[in-house]
C-alpha cells in the first residue's frame, strides 16, 4: 500500500500554496485545491506567450484521450481549458501510473501572470471534473484504492512550508485530539456546517456560521455577511468599496476569530487576519475574513486552514473532515 508526503509551499501572503509534482518526465509546482477537481497544467500546447516562466508538462509522455476536452471557470472568475492525456503522476512518493492530465490550450490572465504555479490538482470529489464526453477522476481517487488509509491530510502554516500527506495521518502535526465532522459531497465539495462562532477572547461562541466548504485553493476565509461585520466592528476595521472588502488596522491588535467545528472551539490568529497591506508599506490591511455574498456558503480557505491539521478521509465509507489545533 501506497503512502506519502509532499511539501506545500506558500506564496507571498500565503496566496496560495505549491507542491512539487512530476507528470511523465515534467516536473511542476501545482496549486493543491480541495475546492475543485481537475488537474491541469501548463503545457507544451500552451501558446508561449501565455507560458513565459512557467514549467510545462510535455505531453509526448502522455496517451491523448482523443476528443476530449476541459475547461474550468474558477470563483474569482480565473479559468483554464485544453486537451487531456493519461500519464504517470507522483506526489510525494505516490503514484498513479495512468492519472488524467489536463493540458492547457488556454490560460486566464491571473494564471500566466503567476509564474509560481505550473497549474492545479484538484483534491474536491470527482464529480465536479470537467472533462468531457467522459469525467474522469480526481488524483486521490485515482490512487485510493492503492493507499494504506483512503485519506490526504493538509498541514499549511503561516509563512512557512507546510505539507500534504496521502494515505495516513501525521500525528506530530497536531496537538489534543481530532474532531470528526460528517461531509456532504453531494455538490462535488469537502462541505460541512461549522457551529456558532466569537470574537477575541471571549470564546463562548454564539449564532451558527453555517454550511461550509474546506477549500485550500481559496486564500480567504468567506463568512455569513453578519458574522464578517461582528467581526470588523469589534478589530476596528471597515468595509472598503475601493478595496472591495474589509480593511483593518495592521497594528497587530487584530482580535483572533473563534468558530465552533463538531462541538469543539478552533481558534484563528489576528495576526492570520490581518492578510496583508493593501498597498506596500500601508497600516491598513486588507481583511482574512470577508463576506460570503454571492457564494451561496462559507469558504473556509487558507486562513483558517493554516490554523488547523484537517484530514479528508473517505476511509469510513462516508466522507468525513477531521480537525486538530496545529
Ligand atoms: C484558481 C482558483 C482555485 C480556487 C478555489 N477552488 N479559486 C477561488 N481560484
Amino acid at each position: 500500500a501506497q503512502s506519502g508526503t509532499v511539501a506545500a509551499d506558500p506564496q507571498q501572503y500565503d496566496q496560495a500554496y505549491l507542491s512539487p509534482v512530476t507528470i511523465g518526465n515534467s516536473q511542476l509546482m501545482l496549486d493543491f485545491d480541495t475546492g475543485s477537481a481537475d488537474l491541469w497544467a501548463f503545457s507544451n500546447e500552451t501558446p508561449a506567450s501565455e507560458s513565459v516562466g512557467h514549467a510545462k508538462y510535455d505531453s509526448s509522455t502522455g496517451t491523448e484521450l482523443q476528443g476530449y476536452s476541459w475547461s474550468i471557470t474558477y470563483g474569482d472568475q480565473s479559468g483554464a481549458a485544453g486537451n487531456v492525456y493519461a500519464d504517470k503522476v507522483v506526489v510525494g512518493g505516490v503514484t498513479a501510473t495512468k492519472q488524467a492530465v489536463e493540458a492547457a490550450t488556454s490560460i486566464s490572465t491571473s494564471f500566466s501572470d503567476n509564474t509560481d504555479s505550473d497549474g492545479l490538482l484538484g483534491l474536491a470529489f470527482s464529480s465536479i471534473n470537467t472533462v468531457t464526453p467522459k469525467q474522469q477522476t480526481t488524483f486521490f481517487d485515482t490512487v485510493k484504492p492503492t493507499l494504506a488509509k483512503a485519506l490526504f491530510t493538509c498541514d499549511l502554516k503561516q509563512g512557512n512550508a507546510g505539507s500534504y500527506t496521502f494515505g495516513y495521518i501525521d500525528t506530530s502535526k497536531y496537538t489534543g485530539s481530532v474532531t470528526y465532522v460528517p461531509v456532504d459531497d453531494s455538490q462535488g465539495f469537502w462541505s460541512f456546517t461549522a457551529g456558532g462562532y466569537s470574537v477575541g477572547s471571549d470564546n463562548a461562541t454564539s449564532g451558527s456560521v453555517g454550511v461550509s466548504i474546506a477549500d485550500t485553493g481559496t486564500s480567504l476565509l468567506y463568512l455569513p455577511a453578519a458574522v464578517a461585520k461582528a467581526y470588523y466592528a469589534k478589530a476596528g476595521g471597515k468595509f472598503d468599496n475601493q478595496q472591495g472588502g474589509y480593511t483593518l488596522p495592521c497594528n497587530g491588535n487584530a482580535p483572533d476569530f473563534n468558530v465552533a467545528i463538531g462541538g469543539k472551539t478552533f481558534v484563528v490568529p489576528g495576526s492570520y487576519i490581518a492578510y496583508a497591506p493593501i498597498t506596500s508599506g500601508s497600516q491598513t490591511c486588507f481583511g482574512g475574513i470577508q463576506a460570503n455574498t454571492g457564494i451561496g456558503f462559507n469558504i473556509f480557505g487558507d486562513v483558517f486552514l493554516k490554523a488547523v491539521y484537517a484530514i479528508f478521509d473517505v476511509s469510513q465509507g462516508a466522507p468525513r473532515l477531521g480537525f486538530a489545533a496545529q
